[in-house]
């Protein structure tokens, strides 16, 4: 089963706001571009991945992913998270009406497409399902087979919500890399620890220089 990601970006001067104690106002866009161009990077070399989809209104990093191989669907609904999601995903639907879905989050600076490619293929046999995030409170990735609507539910407590929703959740070992999403200075401490891809390292190395 090959899949389709469908990735959300806020513009990115409003993008990471958790992270203002840590990255300044100066800093903060360039590293939620990092962050995002990391993620797409892994996922659109990942064998499990034919393509990627990134819902966006912002301009740089529309023209910078693009680059790396996402189609760019604008955020024409600007109703927030879920509503991009769904969004995307019909898109990507219209696109290849038999496509199985999976929604992932653009903070994954860590990712590693093998180990995407395992969570996928546990993916495969549930109409949905869904990965929490690293502290075990959110979600990073949320499957749909063909046939099943995506339903997302994203934000804050989304663990709870996709399990209530009947999504079943993957109980995986050795995925750090997919669970693995920055929102504070404490998350992307722990990114840097498993090791991030080129851009966020770069960007975290700015960081540095800047204190
Ligand atoms: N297209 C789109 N993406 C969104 C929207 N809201 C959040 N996202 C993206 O969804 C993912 C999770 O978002 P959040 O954790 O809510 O926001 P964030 O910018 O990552 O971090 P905070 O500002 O600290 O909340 C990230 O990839 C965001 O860029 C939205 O309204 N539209
Ligand atoms: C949107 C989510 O992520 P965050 O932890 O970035 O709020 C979520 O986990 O549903």
């Amino acid at each position: 089963m090959q899949w389709t990601l469908v990735i959300p970006l806020k513009p990115l001067a409003r993008a990471k706001s958790r992270l203002s104690d840590t990255a300044g106002d100066g800093l903060r866009p360039s590293l939620a571009l990092a962050f995002a161009q990391d993620t797409v990077a892994a996922a659109a070399v990942c064998p499990a991945v034919l393509d990627v989809v990134v819902v966006t209104d912002d301009r740089l990093a529309a023209r910078e992913l693009a680059e790396l191989g996402a189609r760019i669907v604008p955020d024409s609904p600007g109703a927030g998270l879920n509503a991009a999601l769904a969004h995307g995903a019909a898109a990507a639907r219209a696109a290849r009406p038999d496509a199985p879905v999976a929604a992932l989050n653009a903070d994954l600076p860590a990712l590693r497409s093998a180990e995407l490619a395992r969570v996928l293929a546990a993916a495969a046999p549930f109409p949905r399902s869904f990965l929490p995030d690293a502290a075990g409170i959110g979600t990073t990735l949320l499957s749909a087979i063909p046939g099943t609507e995506l339903r997302p539910a994203f934000g804050g407590e989304s663990r709870a919500r996709h399990a209530a929703s009947g999504a079943v959740e993957l109980r995986l070992d050795c995925v750090d890399s997919v669970r693995r999403d920055v929102d504070t200075g404490d998350d992307l401490r722990a990114a840097l620890a498993l090791g991030v891809g080129p851009r966020t390292a770069a960007a975290a190395a700015r960081l540095l220089i800047a204190d």
